[in-house]
């Protein structure tokens, strides 16, 4: 279980206080305007935004001391943060060895994950010779390498037209599943929440709300979302 204990973030006179927990295996939307916290949320559960106070709790352990690349967790951004001058194989790699010094099993490891998001044959290219959904892809590959329970995702593939990232939405889901991954996606997209979450919190006026039905918040959103979303009342 993921749990936001008492947690409060500041930026200058921005604030956002958060009580909340998340079932492990769950999948989780965060919704809200812009500006409201979403990215800075992922941010301090990931270690990379200290927090005024609270705690982050991964399965009653508190991660506020550990630092991020010890944390049981990746984190995928937009920009897909592949090193230009590497090749998919050996971007995948250096999640096991920053030196690259790795054993066959490491590279039959590399195989397995390439296969497993449709790139077998091109880790030997560079992230400029793939198309922008294949990078999408071999960045969630370096995820799976890494093989931590907690798959953050900010606006990962928001970039992607809207084909491209409904299969990548369910490639995520269908890998996460099998390895029992806990998903936390920010979007901006309600029908991307809605196809992945069954679950949403709800980030506005200062605070995170503990998730609520996808389904339920959306049908009935309350008035800081409506105004997000640009729902007319009356349809509520
Ligand atoms: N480097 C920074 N220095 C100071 N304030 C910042 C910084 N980055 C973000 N903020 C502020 O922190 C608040 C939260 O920003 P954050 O990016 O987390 O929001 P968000 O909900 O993810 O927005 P969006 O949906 O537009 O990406 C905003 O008020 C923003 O102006």
């Amino acid at each position: 279980m993921l749990t936001l204990d008492n947690l409060r973030l500041t930026q200058n006179d921005w604030h956002l206080e958060a009580n909340l927990s998340i079932e492990q295996g769950q999948h989780t939307a965060l919704i809200g305007p812009s500006g409201a916290g979403k990215s800075t949320l992922l941010a301090a559960i990931a270690g990379l935004f200290a927090p005024e106070r609270g705690r982050v709790l991964w399965q009653g352990q508190d991660l506020v001391q550990i630092p991020p690349g010890k944390r049981p967790l990746s984190i995928l951004f937009q920009d897909q943060n592949l090193f230009p001058h590497l090749s998919i194989a050996q971007n995948l790699g250096l999640g096991i060895s920053p030196r690259l010094r790795l054993s066959p099993e490491d590279h039959q490891r590399i195989e397995n994950v390439l296969a497993a998001t449709g790139l077998q044959d091109l880790g030997t290219r560079r992230p400029a010779e793939l198309s922008g959904g294949q990078q999408s892809r071999a960045a969630l590959a370096r995820a799976l390498l890494r093989n931590r329970p907690l798959l953050l995702l900010d606006e990962a593939f928001a970039a992607l037209g809207p084909a491209l990232k409904t299969e990548m939405l369910h490639l995520t889901e269908t890998l996460a599943r099998h390895h029992d991954f806990t998903i936390l996606m920010v979007t901006h997209d309600p029908e991307d929440a809605q196809k992945l979450c069954p679950q949403t919190i709800l980030v506005a006026d200062g605070h995170a709300e503990p998730p609520q039905p996808t389904k339920g918040l959306l049908s009935h959103p309350p008035e800081a979302l409506r105004r997000y979303l640009g729902t007319p009342a009356s349809s509520c």
